[in-house]
Protein backbone atom coordinates (compact mmCIF):
# COMPACT_ATOMS: atom_id res chain seq x y z
CA UNK A 1 0.00 0.00 0.00
CA UNK A 2 1.59 3.70 -0.96
CA UNK A 3 0.65 7.02 0.17
CA UNK A 4 -2.28 9.28 -1.68
CA UNK A 5 0.82 11.34 -2.35
CA UNK A 6 3.01 8.52 -3.92
CA UNK A 7 -0.52 7.58 -5.84
CA UNK A 8 -1.06 10.59 -7.44
CA UNK A 9 2.78 10.89 -8.45
CA UNK A 10 2.28 7.87 -10.18
CA UNK A 11 -0.74 9.32 -12.05
CA UNK A 12 0.92 12.08 -12.61
CA UNK A 13 4.00 10.02 -14.53
CA UNK A 14 1.12 8.49 -16.68
CA UNK A 15 0.00 11.69 -18.59
CA UNK A 16 1.37 14.41 -20.87
CA UNK A 17 -0.39 17.43 -21.70
CA UNK A 18 -2.55 16.82 -24.87
CA UNK A 19 -2.00 18.42 -28.26
CA UNK A 20 -3.20 22.05 -28.91
CA UNK A 21 -5.75 23.63 -30.99
CA UNK A 22 -7.41 26.47 -31.78
CA UNK A 23 -10.67 27.37 -30.84
CA UNK A 24 -13.32 30.49 -31.30
CA UNK A 25 -13.50 32.02 -28.39
CA UNK A 26 -17.27 31.52 -28.10
CA UNK A 27 -16.19 28.09 -27.37
CA UNK A 28 -13.37 28.62 -24.93
CA UNK A 29 -15.16 28.76 -21.79
CA UNK A 30 -13.28 26.23 -19.65
CA UNK A 31 -10.36 25.30 -21.91
CA UNK A 32 -6.99 25.36 -20.82
CA UNK A 33 -4.85 28.27 -22.39
CA UNK A 34 -2.16 26.65 -23.47
CA UNK A 35 0.44 29.22 -24.04
CA UNK A 36 0.45 33.33 -23.22
CA UNK A 37 -1.12 35.22 -26.07
CA UNK A 38 -0.51 38.97 -26.72
CA UNK A 39 -2.84 41.59 -26.72
CA UNK A 40 -3.80 43.10 -30.46
CA UNK A 41 -4.43 46.33 -29.23
CA UNK A 42 -4.37 48.73 -26.51
CA UNK A 43 -7.54 49.31 -24.20
CA UNK A 44 -8.71 52.22 -24.66
CA UNK A 45 -7.14 53.04 -27.63
CA UNK A 46 -7.78 56.39 -26.88
CA UNK A 47 -7.92 58.56 -24.29
CA UNK A 48 -11.62 58.17 -23.41
CA UNK A 49 -14.29 60.16 -21.52
CA UNK A 50 -15.63 58.31 -18.53
CA UNK A 51 -18.75 59.77 -18.03
CA UNK A 52 -21.58 62.08 -19.90
CA UNK A 53 -20.70 65.57 -19.66
CA UNK A 54 -18.46 68.27 -21.34
CA UNK A 55 -14.92 68.24 -22.46
CA UNK A 56 -13.15 71.27 -21.54
CA UNK A 57 -9.82 72.85 -21.04
CA UNK A 58 -8.22 72.28 -17.21
CA UNK A 59 -8.00 76.30 -17.05
CA UNK A 60 -11.21 76.60 -17.93
CA UNK A 61 -12.40 74.45 -14.78
CA UNK A 62 -13.56 77.49 -12.68
CA UNK A 63 -17.18 77.33 -11.03
CA UNK A 64 -19.45 79.80 -13.18
CA UNK A 65 -16.91 79.61 -15.58
CA UNK A 66 -19.24 80.21 -18.94
CA UNK A 67 -18.21 78.03 -22.14
CA UNK A 68 -19.32 77.65 -25.97
CA UNK A 69 -20.58 74.10 -27.01
CA UNK A 70 -18.70 73.76 -30.43
CA UNK A 71 -19.85 70.07 -31.13
CA UNK A 72 -20.27 66.56 -29.94
CA UNK A 73 -17.96 63.19 -29.15
CA UNK A 74 -19.81 60.16 -28.69
CA UNK A 75 -19.19 56.38 -28.44
CA UNK A 76 -17.78 55.22 -32.26
CA UNK A 77 -17.92 59.32 -33.55
CA UNK A 78 -15.23 61.71 -31.97
CA UNK A 79 -15.05 65.15 -32.50
CA UNK A 80 -12.16 66.02 -34.88
CA UNK A 81 -11.62 69.84 -34.19
CA UNK A 82 -9.11 70.77 -30.77
CA UNK A 83 -11.04 72.72 -27.85
CA UNK A 84 -9.65 76.09 -27.42
CA UNK A 85 -9.63 77.98 -24.10
CA UNK A 86 -13.76 79.44 -23.55
CA UNK A 87 -14.81 76.08 -25.47
CA UNK A 88 -16.29 72.73 -24.26
CA UNK A 89 -17.42 69.57 -26.26
CA UNK A 90 -20.82 67.84 -25.18
CA UNK A 91 -19.37 64.60 -24.66
CA UNK A 92 -20.57 61.17 -24.00
CA UNK A 93 -18.86 57.74 -21.57
CA UNK A 94 -16.44 56.09 -23.87
CA UNK A 95 -16.34 58.91 -26.91
CA UNK A 96 -12.76 60.10 -27.65
CA UNK A 97 -11.29 62.73 -25.62
CA UNK A 98 -11.23 66.20 -28.86
CA UNK A 99 -7.61 67.68 -28.84
CA UNK A 100 -7.03 70.23 -26.25
CA UNK A 101 -9.42 69.03 -23.73
CA UNK A 102 -7.89 67.25 -20.59
CA UNK A 103 -11.29 67.40 -18.15
CA UNK A 104 -14.70 66.45 -18.74
CA UNK A 105 -17.14 67.71 -16.45
CA UNK A 106 -20.40 65.65 -15.90
CA UNK A 107 -23.53 67.11 -16.92
CA UNK A 108 -24.88 67.34 -13.78
CA UNK A 109 -22.52 69.51 -12.36
CA UNK A 110 -23.49 72.39 -15.37
CA UNK A 111 -26.17 74.18 -16.51
CA UNK A 112 -26.83 74.51 -20.01
CA UNK A 113 -28.44 77.24 -22.17
CA UNK A 114 -28.51 76.85 -25.92
CA UNK A 115 -24.90 76.55 -27.28
CA UNK A 116 -23.69 77.94 -23.95
CA UNK A 117 -22.88 75.87 -21.05
CA UNK A 118 -22.04 77.32 -17.01
CA UNK A 119 -19.94 75.51 -14.52
CA UNK A 120 -21.48 74.93 -11.18
CA UNK A 121 -20.57 75.96 -7.43
CA UNK A 122 -19.01 72.64 -6.52
CA UNK A 123 -17.91 69.94 -8.96
CA UNK A 124 -15.58 67.27 -8.45
CA UNK A 125 -12.13 67.37 -8.78
CA UNK A 126 -11.63 63.58 -10.71
CA UNK A 127 -10.69 64.25 -14.74
CA UNK A 128 -13.19 61.84 -15.51
CA UNK A 129 -10.64 60.70 -18.20
CA UNK A 130 -9.22 56.92 -19.06
CA UNK A 131 -5.99 57.31 -19.92
CA UNK A 132 -5.20 55.48 -23.34
CA UNK A 133 -3.55 51.86 -22.35
CA UNK A 134 -4.98 52.39 -19.28
CA UNK A 135 -6.64 48.52 -19.04
CA UNK A 136 -3.38 47.01 -21.23
CA UNK A 137 -1.22 47.83 -23.79
CA UNK A 138 -0.76 46.50 -27.40
CA UNK A 139 1.65 43.06 -26.58
CA UNK A 140 0.20 42.56 -23.12
CA UNK A 141 0.16 38.90 -22.38
CA UNK A 142 -2.79 36.59 -20.77
CA UNK A 143 -0.35 34.65 -19.20
CA UNK A 144 -0.54 30.54 -19.26
CA UNK A 145 -1.50 27.96 -18.42
CA UNK A 146 -5.03 29.07 -17.15
CA UNK A 147 -8.31 27.65 -16.88
CA UNK A 148 -10.17 30.26 -19.16
CA UNK A 149 -12.71 31.71 -17.08
CA UNK A 150 -15.82 34.52 -18.18
CA UNK A 151 -13.09 37.58 -17.39
CA UNK A 152 -10.64 36.05 -19.36
CA UNK A 153 -12.57 35.41 -22.05
CA UNK A 154 -13.63 39.20 -22.26
CA UNK A 155 -10.41 40.13 -21.66
CA UNK A 156 -9.04 38.41 -24.57
CA UNK A 157 -12.26 39.68 -26.64
CA UNK A 158 -11.08 43.10 -25.92
CA UNK A 159 -7.45 42.06 -27.26
CA UNK A 160 -8.82 41.53 -30.23
CA UNK A 161 -8.20 37.96 -30.26
CA UNK A 162 -10.66 35.69 -31.63
CA UNK A 163 -9.40 32.47 -31.42
CA UNK A 164 -7.34 30.61 -28.77
CA UNK A 165 -4.86 28.04 -27.80
CA UNK A 166 -6.18 25.40 -25.75
CA UNK A 167 -4.71 22.29 -24.72
CA UNK A 168 -7.73 19.11 -26.01
CA UNK A 169 -10.49 18.16 -23.94
CA UNK A 170 -9.34 14.78 -22.76
CA UNK A 171 -11.46 11.90 -23.40
CA UNK A 172 -12.68 9.75 -20.52
CA UNK A 173 -13.90 6.13 -21.16
CA UNK A 174 -15.66 4.72 -17.88
CA UNK A 175 -16.57 1.50 -17.72
CA UNK A 176 -18.82 0.21 -14.62
CA UNK A 177 -18.59 -3.24 -13.85
CA UNK A 178 -20.77 -6.24 -11.95
CA UNK A 179 -23.31 -8.51 -12.52
CA UNK A 180 -25.88 -6.59 -9.56
CA UNK A 181 -25.99 -3.03 -12.07
CA UNK A 182 -28.32 -2.11 -14.56
CA UNK A 183 -28.90 1.19 -15.72
CA UNK A 184 -31.26 3.80 -14.14
CA UNK A 185 -34.83 3.69 -15.39
CA UNK A 186 -34.36 -0.12 -15.80
CA UNK A 187 -36.42 -2.61 -13.70
CA UNK A 188 -33.61 -4.52 -11.41
CA UNK A 189 -33.97 -7.70 -10.51
CA UNK A 190 -34.09 -8.95 -7.21
CA UNK A 191 -30.78 -8.77 -6.59
CA UNK A 192 -30.01 -6.12 -8.33
CA UNK A 193 -28.75 -2.52 -7.77
CA UNK A 194 -28.98 0.92 -10.55
CA UNK A 195 -25.62 1.75 -11.45
CA UNK A 196 -24.74 5.30 -9.87
CA UNK A 197 -20.83 5.96 -9.98
CA UNK A 198 -20.40 6.42 -13.55
CA UNK A 199 -23.06 9.13 -13.63
CA UNK A 200 -21.73 11.40 -10.93
CA UNK A 201 -18.06 10.37 -11.98
CA UNK A 202 -18.88 11.69 -15.69
CA UNK A 203 -20.23 14.72 -14.17
CA UNK A 204 -17.37 15.27 -12.57
CA UNK A 205 -14.80 14.59 -15.84
CA UNK A 206 -16.89 17.57 -17.22
CA UNK A 207 -16.63 19.63 -14.68
CA UNK A 208 -13.22 19.46 -15.22
CA UNK A 209 -12.97 20.02 -19.10
CA UNK A 210 -13.22 16.33 -20.30
CA UNK A 211 -15.19 14.04 -22.21
CA UNK A 212 -16.72 11.23 -20.73
CA UNK A 213 -17.93 8.30 -22.58
CA UNK A 214 -20.27 6.30 -20.50
CA UNK A 215 -19.68 2.67 -21.84
CA UNK A 216 -22.14 -0.42 -21.01
CA UNK A 217 -21.98 -1.59 -18.14
CA UNK A 218 -19.39 -4.90 -18.06
CA UNK A 219 -20.51 -7.97 -16.32
CA UNK A 220 -18.98 -10.06 -14.30
CA UNK A 221 -17.09 -12.22 -16.91
CA UNK A 222 -13.44 -12.23 -18.14
CA UNK A 223 -15.61 -12.05 -21.82
CA UNK A 224 -17.76 -9.53 -20.80
CA UNK A 225 -14.96 -7.03 -19.75
CA UNK A 226 -12.88 -7.47 -22.65
CA UNK A 227 -15.34 -6.82 -24.61
CA UNK A 228 -16.18 -3.08 -22.80
CA UNK A 229 -12.36 -2.73 -22.96
CA UNK A 230 -12.55 -2.99 -27.05
CA UNK A 231 -14.90 -0.07 -26.55
CA UNK A 232 -13.03 2.34 -24.91
CA UNK A 233 -10.52 2.94 -27.80
CA UNK A 234 -8.87 6.09 -28.49
CA UNK A 235 -9.67 7.19 -25.23
CA UNK A 236 -6.70 8.97 -22.97
CA UNK A 237 -8.24 8.00 -20.04
CA UNK A 238 -9.69 4.39 -19.08
CA UNK A 239 -11.67 4.34 -15.65
CA UNK A 240 -13.15 1.53 -14.72
CA UNK A 241 -15.42 1.52 -11.80
CA UNK A 242 -15.82 -1.42 -8.98
CA UNK A 243 -14.16 -5.05 -9.08
CA UNK A 244 -11.27 -3.83 -7.97
CA UNK A 245 -11.01 -6.05 -4.37
CA UNK A 246 -10.35 -9.06 -3.38
CA UNK A 247 -13.51 -11.05 -4.18
CA UNK A 248 -13.89 -13.90 -6.47
CA UNK A 249 -15.67 -11.78 -8.72
CA UNK A 250 -13.04 -8.70 -8.70
CA UNK A 251 -11.43 -9.45 -11.96
CA UNK A 252 -10.53 -5.97 -13.87
CA UNK A 253 -6.93 -6.13 -12.79
CA UNK A 254 -6.59 -9.91 -14.11
CA UNK A 255 -8.42 -8.68 -17.10
CA UNK A 256 -6.42 -5.31 -17.86
CA UNK A 257 -2.94 -7.24 -16.95
CA UNK A 258 -3.91 -9.24 -19.86
CA UNK A 259 -4.83 -6.81 -22.11
CA UNK A 260 -1.38 -5.47 -21.07
CA UNK A 261 -1.33 -3.39 -18.23
CA UNK A 262 1.84 -2.26 -16.69
CA UNK A 263 0.77 -1.41 -13.23
CA UNK A 264 1.61 1.50 -11.25
CA UNK A 265 0.14 0.47 -8.12
CA UNK A 266 -2.22 -1.41 -6.90
CA UNK A 267 -3.92 -0.17 -3.06
CA UNK A 268 -3.41 3.34 -1.39
CA UNK A 269 -3.75 3.73 2.46
CA UNK A 270 -6.45 6.09 2.22
CA UNK A 271 -10.65 5.71 3.01
CA UNK A 272 -12.64 5.31 1.30
CA UNK A 273 -10.92 4.15 -1.46
CA UNK A 274 -7.86 1.73 -0.67
CA UNK A 275 -8.81 -0.54 -3.75
CA UNK A 276 -7.38 1.86 -6.59
CA UNK A 277 -5.32 0.69 -8.77
CA UNK A 278 -3.48 2.68 -12.13
CA UNK A 279 -1.02 1.90 -14.63
CA UNK A 280 -1.22 2.32 -18.41
CA UNK A 281 -2.82 0.67 -20.88
CA UNK A 282 -1.65 1.14 -24.72
CA UNK A 283 -1.65 4.64 -25.31
CA UNK A 284 -3.82 5.12 -22.44
CA UNK A 285 -3.88 5.77 -18.93
CA UNK A 286 -5.87 3.76 -16.80
CA UNK A 287 -7.14 4.22 -13.36
CA UNK A 288 -9.67 1.39 -11.41
CA UNK A 289 -11.51 2.84 -9.27
CA UNK A 290 -13.34 0.69 -6.22
CA UNK A 291 -16.91 -0.17 -6.51
CA UNK A 292 -18.33 1.47 -3.27
CA UNK A 293 -20.03 4.67 -4.44
CA UNK A 294 -18.65 7.31 -1.65
CA UNK A 295 -15.18 5.54 -2.52
CA UNK A 296 -15.20 6.09 -6.58
CA UNK A 297 -16.65 9.91 -6.28
CA UNK A 298 -13.44 10.36 -3.52
CA UNK A 299 -11.27 8.52 -5.68
CA UNK A 300 -12.77 10.95 -8.39
CA UNK A 301 -11.57 14.42 -6.78
CA UNK A 302 -8.39 13.02 -5.13
CA UNK A 303 -6.85 11.42 -8.59
CA UNK A 304 -9.20 12.13 -11.83
CA UNK A 305 -9.85 16.31 -10.94
CA UNK A 306 -5.97 16.36 -11.27
CA UNK A 307 -5.39 13.79 -13.77
CA UNK A 308 -8.03 15.79 -15.95
CA UNK A 309 -6.17 18.50 -14.97
CA UNK A 310 -2.56 17.32 -15.74
CA UNK A 311 -3.91 16.59 -19.49
CA UNK A 312 -4.83 19.99 -20.02
CA UNK A 313 -1.55 21.11 -19.33
CA UNK A 314 -2.30 22.87 -15.53
CA UNK A 315 0.27 21.83 -12.90
CA UNK A 316 0.61 18.58 -12.21
CA UNK A 317 -0.79 19.05 -8.20
CA UNK A 318 -3.24 18.01 -5.72
CA UNK A 319 -6.40 20.16 -5.57
CA UNK A 320 -5.80 22.76 -3.41
CA UNK A 321 -7.04 22.25 0.42
CA UNK A 322 -8.24 24.90 2.12
CA UNK A 323 -8.33 25.30 5.72
CA UNK A 324 -10.94 25.49 8.55
CA UNK A 325 -11.49 24.78 12.08
CA UNK A 326 -13.10 21.70 13.64
CA UNK A 327 -16.54 22.34 14.95
CA UNK A 328 -16.12 18.52 17.02
CA UNK A 329 -13.06 16.68 18.88
CA UNK A 330 -11.90 14.38 16.84
CA UNK A 331 -10.33 10.97 17.31
CA UNK A 332 -6.75 9.69 16.72
CA UNK A 333 -6.93 8.34 12.78
CA UNK A 334 -5.53 5.51 11.69
CA UNK A 335 -2.70 4.77 8.98
CA UNK A 336 -4.70 5.53 6.31
CA UNK A 337 -5.46 8.89 5.33
CA UNK A 338 -9.06 9.78 5.85
CA UNK A 339 -11.34 11.46 3.43
CA UNK A 340 -14.26 12.58 6.17
CA UNK A 341 -17.82 13.78 4.53
CA UNK A 342 -18.17 16.63 6.03
CA UNK A 343 -20.38 20.21 6.55
CA UNK A 344 -18.93 23.65 6.80
CA UNK A 345 -21.14 25.01 9.26
CA UNK A 346 -20.53 28.41 11.04
CA UNK A 347 -18.89 26.84 13.85
CA UNK A 348 -16.45 24.79 11.12
CA UNK A 349 -16.20 21.54 9.28
CA UNK A 350 -18.55 18.92 10.85
CA UNK A 351 -18.03 15.79 10.03
CA UNK A 352 -21.33 13.14 9.52
CA UNK A 353 -22.12 10.70 12.19
CA UNK A 354 -22.33 7.91 9.58
CA UNK A 355 -18.99 7.52 6.89
CA UNK A 356 -19.72 4.69 5.82
CA UNK A 357 -18.64 4.46 1.44
CA UNK A 358 -21.82 3.17 0.70
CA UNK A 359 -24.25 6.21 1.64
CA UNK A 360 -24.70 8.40 -1.42
CA UNK A 361 -27.37 10.32 0.47
CA UNK A 362 -24.27 11.47 3.28
CA UNK A 363 -21.70 12.43 0.23
CA UNK A 364 -24.67 14.61 -1.49
CA UNK A 365 -25.34 16.15 2.06
CA UNK A 366 -21.80 16.93 2.14
CA UNK A 367 -19.75 20.42 1.42
CA UNK A 368 -16.40 19.21 2.00
CA UNK A 369 -14.12 16.35 2.57
CA UNK A 370 -11.95 16.84 5.62
CA UNK A 371 -8.58 15.27 5.34
CA UNK A 372 -7.46 13.40 8.12
CA UNK A 373 -3.53 12.40 7.19
CA UNK A 374 -2.77 9.28 8.24
CA UNK A 375 -1.59 8.48 11.63
CA UNK A 376 -2.93 12.20 12.78
CA UNK A 377 -3.19 12.14 16.80
CA UNK A 378 -6.71 13.51 18.23
CA UNK A 379 -7.79 16.96 17.40
CA UNK A 380 -9.74 19.23 19.42
CA UNK A 381 -12.71 21.27 18.43
CA UNK A 382 -11.17 24.64 17.35
CA UNK A 383 -8.08 22.80 15.92
CA UNK A 384 -7.23 24.06 12.08
CA UNK A 385 -7.94 21.21 9.26
CA UNK A 386 -7.53 20.58 5.79
CA UNK A 387 -10.39 20.14 3.56
CA UNK A 388 -11.59 19.65 -0.28
CA UNK A 389 -14.48 21.78 -1.11
CA UNK A 390 -17.15 19.85 -3.39
CA UNK A 391 -19.31 22.63 -3.87
N1 LIG B 1 -12.05 -9.02 2.08
C1 LIG B 1 -12.04 -7.76 1.69
N2 LIG B 1 -13.14 -7.23 1.18
C2 LIG B 1 -13.17 -5.96 0.77
C3 LIG B 1 -12.01 -5.18 0.90
C4 LIG B 1 -10.84 -5.76 1.44
O1 LIG B 1 -9.81 -5.11 1.57
N3 LIG B 1 -10.91 -7.05 1.79
N4 LIG B 1 -12.06 -3.88 0.54
C5 LIG B 1 -13.36 -3.24 0.65
C6 LIG B 1 -13.30 -1.94 0.12
S1 LIG B 1 -12.43 -0.80 1.03
C7 LIG B 1 -13.97 -1.57 -1.00
S2 LIG B 1 -13.94 0.09 -1.50
C8 LIG B 1 -14.71 -2.50 -1.80
C9 LIG B 1 -14.36 -2.22 -3.26
O2 LIG B 1 -14.56 -3.33 -3.97
P1 LIG B 1 -14.65 -3.40 -5.53
O3 LIG B 1 -13.92 -2.29 -6.17
O4 LIG B 1 -14.30 -4.75 -5.93
O5 LIG B 1 -16.16 -3.05 -5.81
P2 LIG B 1 -17.38 -4.05 -6.03
O6 LIG B 1 -17.23 -5.21 -5.13
O7 LIG B 1 -17.55 -4.25 -7.46
O8 LIG B 1 -18.53 -3.11 -5.48
C10 LIG B 1 -18.56 -2.63 -4.18
C11 LIG B 1 -19.98 -2.10 -3.91
O9 LIG B 1 -20.24 -1.03 -4.77
C12 LIG B 1 -21.38 -1.30 -5.58
N5 LIG B 1 -21.16 -0.78 -6.91
C13 LIG B 1 -20.23 -1.16 -7.78
N6 LIG B 1 -20.30 -0.46 -8.94
C14 LIG B 1 -21.31 0.41 -8.76
C15 LIG B 1 -21.87 1.40 -9.59
N7 LIG B 1 -21.39 1.65 -10.82
N8 LIG B 1 -22.91 2.14 -9.10
C16 LIG B 1 -23.38 1.89 -7.85
N9 LIG B 1 -22.88 0.96 -7.03
C17 LIG B 1 -21.86 0.22 -7.47
C18 LIG B 1 -21.50 -2.79 -5.58
O10 LIG B 1 -22.78 -3.23 -5.86
C19 LIG B 1 -21.04 -3.14 -4.19
O11 LIG B 1 -22.09 -2.94 -3.28
O12 LIG B 1 -14.42 -3.81 -1.44
C20 LIG B 1 -14.47 -4.05 -0.03
N10 LIG B 1 -14.29 -5.43 0.21
O1 LIG C 1 -11.90 1.94 0.55
MO1 LIG C 1 -13.38 1.27 0.69
O2 LIG C 1 -13.43 2.53 -0.38
O3 LIG C 1 -13.13 1.98 2.34
O4 LIG C 1 -15.03 1.40 1.00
Amino acid sequence: MISVDAALGHVFDLIAPLPVEEVPLAEAAGRVLARPVAARRSQPPFAASAMDGYAIREEDARPGAALRVEGEAAAGQGWPGTVAPGQAVRIFTGAPLPAGADRVVIQEDVTREGDRIVLGAGFDHGTNIRAAGGDFRQGDMLTAPRRLGPADLALAAAMNLPALPVHRRPEVALIATGDELVMPGETPGPDQIVAANGFGLKALIEAEGGIARLLPIARDSEASLRSVFALAEGADLVVTIGGASVGDHDIVGKVAADLGMAPAFYKVAMRPGKPVMAGRLGGAAMIGLPGNPVSAMVCGHVFLRPALRAFQGLPKAALPAARAPLATDLEANGPRTHFLRARLTPEGLLPFERQDSALLSVLAEADALLIRPADDGPQPAGALAEYLTLR
